[in-house]
């Protein structure tokens, strides 16, 4: 066969997709020497090809176990694992090495190997030829994000962390793998290069779509990068599986939602637009009309005694309270400015910020500035029950 230097899949022979695979777990087990009990139990789950999957669960719960059986770093007691409908335990180790990246918290690079060893360990291992692996680790450094003439002969110590985590990466994509396993692989490094990292892995995986599996100890993360997030409780058992905006807004139990966490009603905030809820409709009036005018309307409506004085082009400009509205005053002095405004773009999360600095009700504007309406906190939170409830009946399907 013709040498395939940078295209992929780099697997041709035996047809491997460029794309992810599915991964089928079925009843795995592992039983550890020595320990009573199982570290993972009848661990059984589809993970979708060219997801993102993310475990998450408390510390020595099984998650790195459960991972490791996936390339069999780790042999798994019993059960049965397929690794694009073929049958992981009867791969043999390149096969495996060609189908499945790994990457590990601190990146796991060979100290005593440069970047360019460190990225060529498993085509070496797979008997590339030289041009090919050079060419392949170049490639992977651009898409890393790492210039290759800077790097390429350094040593990892001669890395920063967030440096050596994108050779971590870069190795564990080198053979094309369908599949791809990360460890904690942002875990040792700071908030910031974190995200930066996050948001290139989301970057990649959009060019690349692989099937990923995920460690992570941060629901946050698990929230930003999973298409799906596995919250895994002691021996890996599944205690809820399904699409963060379903676990934000039904976690399956009240372990689920200790990991989700207290801001779990916020983050599912961030997730709505002010579009997507019901708004109420405020008295309004012009500041060219009349304070008794504006009473009048306020009367006649019966409802809460405020309006909303828009300025000549419908723009919010002043709440009013019905007792600002003596006579001989104009409505551009009555009342008080308008503070924070959002759009029906805005998040319910942005809009439940400015309502508390509203102190209540926040006024949504149109496209070019216009009043729109009024979203109450009353709307913001009967939408969050709503949701709640839609879940919870997706969730006994
Ligand atoms: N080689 C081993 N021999 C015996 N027990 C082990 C071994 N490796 C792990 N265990 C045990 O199996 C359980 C699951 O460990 P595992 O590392 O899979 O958990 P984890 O969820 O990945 O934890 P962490 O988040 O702390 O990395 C733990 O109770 C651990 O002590």
């Amino acid at each position: 066969m013709a040498e395939n230097v940078t295209t992929t899949p780099l697997d041709n022979a035996d047809g491997d997709a460029v794309s992810g695979v599915e991964i089928q777990l079925n009843e795995v087990t592992k039983r550890y020497s020595g320990q009573r009990e199982p570290a993972v139990d009848s661990f059984t789950m589809t993970v979708p090809a060219g997801n993102i999957v993310v475990f998450v669960g408390p510390s020595g719960c099984g998650k790195t176990t459960t991972m490791r059986m996936i390339n069999r770093l780790i042999e798994p007691t019993s059960g049965k694992i397929t690794i694009g409908g073929e049958d992981a335990l009867s791969l043999d180790p390149d096969q495996l090495r060609r189908r499945v990246g790994y990457a590990i918290q601190q990146a796991g690079l060979f100290p005593h190997f440069t970047v360019t060893q460190n990225i060529a360990v498993v085509p070496g291992l797979l008997g590339w030829d030289k041009k090919k692996i050079s060419d392949r680790v170049e490639e992977m450094m651009d898409l890393v994000g790492l210039d290759p003439s800077v790097f390429r002969d350094r040593f990892p110590r001669q890395l920063s962390g967030g440096q050596q985590q994108r050779v971590g990466v870069a190795r564990a994509l080198a053979a094309d793998p369908p599949v791809l396993l990360m460890d904690e692989p942002f875990g040792a490094v700071d908030p910031i290069t974190r995200g930066n990292l996050q948001d290139e892995l989301l970057r990649l995986q959009e060019e690349l779509h692989k099937t990923i599996v995920f460690v992570t100890h941060d629901f946050d993360e698990a929230v930003k990068l999973g298409d799906r997030i596995a919250v895994l409780g002691n021996q890996s058992k599944i205690l809820q599986y399904d699409t963060p905006d379903a676990i934000l807004a039904n976690p399956a139990d009240d372990t689920v939602a200790g990991f989700v966490g207290a801001g779990a009603s916020l983050k599912q905030l961030t997730l709505l637009r002010v579009h997507e809820v019901e708004m109420t409709q405020a008295v309004t009036a012009k500041t060219s009309e009349s304070v008794e005018e504006m009473r009048k309307r306020i009367d006649a409506r019966g409802g809460r005694p405020f309006g909303l004085v828009l300025d000549e082009r419908g723009r919010p400009l002043r709440w009013v309270h019905k007792r600002d509205l003596a006579s001989g005053r104009r409505l551009s002095e009555a009342g008080r400015p308008v503070g924070d405004l959002v759009s029906k773009q805005s998040t319910l999360q942005d809009a439940l910020e400015a309502m508390l600095t509203e102190g209540g009700g926040v006024a949504v504007t149109g496209g070019r500035g216009e009043y729109a309406g009024v979203l109450e906190m009353e709307t913001v939170m009967n939408k969050i029950r709503e949701l709640r409830e839609e879940h919870g009946d997706g969730a006994d399907e």
